[in-house]
C-alpha cells in the first residue's frame, strides 16, 4: 500500500520470479507508488497499491497455483477492502475470481482490462509521436488521429502479451511498421505474422533501429548504460516503471528522447475497471480512456517548457492533486 488519500488502494497482482524477496518488495513498492499517481492523474477515487506473488517455479500451474492464489486471497480478505487487487503480469481473470471466493473485493474478475490499457497506451503513444515527429495532418499538430501520428513509424514493442499484442494490432492498423519481441518466442512469431512485423531478441528491443520503443513487459528495462544505445526518440508503452532510476529519465531528456510517463499512458485498464464498477455507458468509458491522449500531449508540452523529464512534471501534478484532495477532506 502506498497512499490511500483518494480511496482504497487498487493495483494489480504480479506473479513473477525475482532474484530475492527484497527485489520483489522493492518492485511492489515502486509499482504501488506509481499507482497512486496513476489514479490521481486519471481522476479516479483510488489509492495506490500493488502486490507481487513470488514465482518459485513450483506453483505455476494446477492445484499448486490455485492453493497459493487462494492463500493470497485470504490475506487480502483480512484487509477488509483496504486493498482491491486486479490482474497484472502473470495473473488472470480466473485468479481474481479465486481471490474473490476467499471473501476479498477484487476488480478484473469478469472483464479483461488489457484491451482498454492497450487503447489508452495507443493514444498516449500517438501523442508522444505527434509531439516529437509531428502529425502527418499539417492542420493540427495535436491531432488525435492515430493514422496521422504513427503511420510509417517503426515501433518496437517489447512483450506481446495481453496488452502488447493488442497495442501492436492497433499500431499496425494505423500504418506503423512493427518490430516485436517476447521471451516467449512462439508468441512473438505469431504476433509478428499477424501484424506483418519482424521479430527481434527481447533484450535488443529497446536498441533496435526504430522511432518509438514501446515497453510492454517487465519493469526497469532502460538503465543508465542503455541510454546511449537507444536509437528512438520516443519511449511510450504499457509497462509499469520502465526506467531504472530518475537519473535515467534526465539522461534521456538530455539525449532528446521523450519518455511518455508510464502511469499516464497505461491508465486505460483502471479507468475501465472503475467504469464497470460505476455502470458507465460505453461512450463515457471510451471518452475517458481517449482523454489520455490530450493529457499526455499537455504534460509533454509543460515538461519541455520546464526543461524537465515528463515523469517529473507528471509526478508533480499527481502530488498536487493528492494535496488538494487531502486538504479538501480535512
Ligand atoms: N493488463 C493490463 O491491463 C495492464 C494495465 C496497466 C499496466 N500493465 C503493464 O503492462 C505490462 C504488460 O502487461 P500484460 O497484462 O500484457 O502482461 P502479460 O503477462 O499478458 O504479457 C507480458 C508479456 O511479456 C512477455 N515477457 C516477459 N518478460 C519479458 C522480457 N523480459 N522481455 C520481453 N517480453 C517479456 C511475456 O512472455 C508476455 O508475453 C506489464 O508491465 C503490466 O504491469 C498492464
Amino acid at each position: 500500500m502506498d497512499d490511500t488519500t483518494l480511496g482504497p488502494g487498487f493495483g494489480g497482482v504480479r506473479f513473477k520470479a525475482y532474484p530475492s524477496t527484497a527485489a520483489a518488495v522493492e518492485e511492489a513498492q515502486r509499482l504501488a507508488a506509481a499507482m497512486t499517481l496513476k489514479h490521481a492523474l486519471a481522476e479516479l477515487p483510488y489509492g495506490g497499491a500493488k502486490s507481487v506473488i513470488i514465482d518459485d517455479g513450483l506453483h505455476r500451474d494446477g492445484s499448486d497455483r490455485q492453493a497459493l492464489v487462494a492463500r493470497f486471497g485470504s490475506f487480502v480478505a483480512r484487509l477488509g477492502g483496504l486493498y482491491i487487487p486486479g490482474v497484472d503480469m502473470g495473473t488472470t481473470l480466473a485468479d481474481m475470481t479465486l481471490i474473490a471466493q476467499q471473501g476479498a473485493k477484487v476488480y478484473c474478475a469478469e472483464h479483461d482490462p488489457a484491451p482498454w490499457t492497450a487503447r489508452g497506451t495507443y493514444v498516449a503513444l500517438q501523442a508522444g509521436a505527434a509531439h516529437v515527429y509531428g502529425s502527418h495532418d499539417s492542420h493540427d499538430s495535436q491531432s488525435s488521429d492515430g493514422a496521422n501520428a504513427v503511420a510509417g513509424l517503426r515501433v518496437s514493442v517489447q512483450g506481446v502479451g495481453s496488452v502488447g499484442a493488442a497495442l501492436a494490432r492497433l499500431l499496425a492498423a494505423a500504418g506503423a511498421h512493427l518490430i516485436v519481441s517476447d521471451v516467449d518466442s512462439g508468441r512473438a512469431r505469431q504476433v509478428a505474422a499477424e501484424v506483418g512485423g519482424e521479430v527481434v531478441d527481447p533484450a535488443q528491443a529497446p536498441f533496435v533501429d526504430c522511432d518509438v520503443f514501446a515497453p510492454c513487459a517487465v519493469s526497469r528495462v532502460i538503465t543508465t548504460d542503455g541510454v546511449e544505445r537507444l536509437r528512438c526518440r520516443v519511449v511510450a508503452g504499457a509497462a509499469n516503471d520502465p526506467l531504472d532510476s530518475p537519473e535515467v529519465a534526465e539522461a534521456l531528456r538530455r539525449r532528446g528522447v521523450t519518455v511518455v510517463p508510464d502511469y499516464v499512458a497505461n491508465a486505460g485498464g483502471v479507468i475501465h475497471e472503475h467504469a464497470r464498477a460505476m455502470g458507465w455507458p460505453e461512450a463515457q468509458l471510451e471518452d475517458a480512456v481517449d482523454a489520455i491522449g490530450p493529457r499526455v500531449a499537455e504534460i509533454l508540452r509543460a515538461a519541455d517548457q520546464a526543461q524537465e523529464p515528463p515523469l517529473v512534471t507528471a509526478a508533480r501534478r499527481g502530488r498536487d492533486r493528492l494535496r488538494q484532495s487531502g486538504s479538501r477532506g480535512s
